[in-house]
């Protein structure tokens, strides 16, 4: 989708002056268009198909786009550093980086507000279906069929927060201002929090009416919502996924709002992006959004310059700034 710079092996080595050499850092994908110019005043971006690519020791990779696997690790084995723009880390092989000295980064908590905002807005939506009453105006219902059925207040809710990390905080902090009131479940309680701790997602989800995902994705919160959970969750309950598809079980998810067992979801990501199951498009009580919770164009200059500290303590020998597995 990007031009990259072509380079030849002496420009990139040698470059002229020592003052003149741009360090080459391989990128996989660019998610904003002036990331080439910023990223080419401090390095020599190399693009994955250049001969010089295997040869890089540094690479930049996007959550939604690109898998470091043990395949990839192999097709670029000079890579010793690798920064994701993303917030989760679940797309890369950390073991198989660790194991072969590989350095990672994301880029910290630098989304979290942008996410957090995010789920409250796919909250409302559901909960008020104001996506839905635009459609019902737009196309011209309110004329011929009248009022269209009124929403949820969120007020007086009860919301299971299913990871309180830095998003799932910035979650609660904003249900609350709503008037909800706010339970979690994580590894172990959270020291200074108020909100009630609840150790078991069963739990959690039959005391809650709305649960919002927001934890990373591990083998244990692999599908931790389920059809078990659901069921605790109940006939009026919600549910919000800003995290990524597969904590939750999706056909049974599918299975349950077409049953009726939930009321209603927001969706940003989903199992198979970016296909959908079809029943979800045709139903009125879910949001769906196309995997986009994290950026807007506000962050994008916050998320390139995370990155570009990264690299720039890595060609230093000093510590990643926000490393996942460091040195
Ligand atoms: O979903 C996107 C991310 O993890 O940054």
């Amino acid at each position: 989708m990007y031009a990259f710079p072509t380079h030849t092996a002496a420009s990139v080595t040698s470059g002229g002056s020592p003052s003149s050499y741009l360090p080459p850092i391989l990128v996989f994908r660019l998610l904003s268009d002036d990331w080439l110019s910023v990223l080419s005043a401090k390095f020599t971006v190399i693009s994955p198909s250049s001969p010089l690519s295997t040869s890089a020791r540094a690479a930049l990779v996007s959550a939604a786009y690109n898998r470091v696997d043990t395949d990839l690790l192999n097709q670029y084995p000079s890579l010793r550093c690798i920064v994701s723009s993303g917030a989760g880390v679940n797309h890369m092989n950390l073991e198989e980086c660790q194991r072969r000295g590989v350095q990672v980064a994301n880029v910290g908590e630098t989304h979290s507000i942008n996410v957090a905002d995010y789920a409250v807005g796919l909250l409302l939506d559901v909960m008020r279906r104001i996506t839905m009453s635009d459609q019902y105006v737009r196309n011209g219902l309110w004329v011929t069929q009248g009022d269209y059925p009124l929403g949820s207040k969120l007020g007086g809710k009860r919301v299971g927060i299913v990871g309180l990390g830095s998003i799932g905080s910035a979650i609660a902090k904003r249900l609350k201002a709503f008037g909800c009131q706010i339970s979690y479940l994580s590894r172990k309680p959270k020291p200074n929090v108020n909100y009630k701790f609840i150790p078991n997602i069963y739990d959690l989800a039959t005391e809650s009416n709305i649960l919002v995902v927001s934890c990373s994705l591990t083998k244990e919160t692999h599908h931790i919502i389920n059809e078990q959970v659901l069921q605790a969750l109940g006939k009026e309950g919600i549910i919000i996924n800003i995290a990524r598809g597969a904590h939750i079980d999706e056909t049974k998810l599918v299975q349950s709002l077409v049953k009726g067992e939930i009321r209603g979801a927001g969706l940003d990501v989903y199992e198979d992006e970016p296909n959908i199951p079809k029943e979800l498009i045709e139903m009125e009580n879910v949001v769906l959004t196309p995997h986009q919770a994290v950026f807007t164009p506000e962050s994008m200059g916050e998320v390139i310059q995370i990155c570009i500290a990264n690299f720039e303590a890595f060609f230093a020998g000093k510590p990643l700034v926000t490393p996942v597995v460091a040195d």
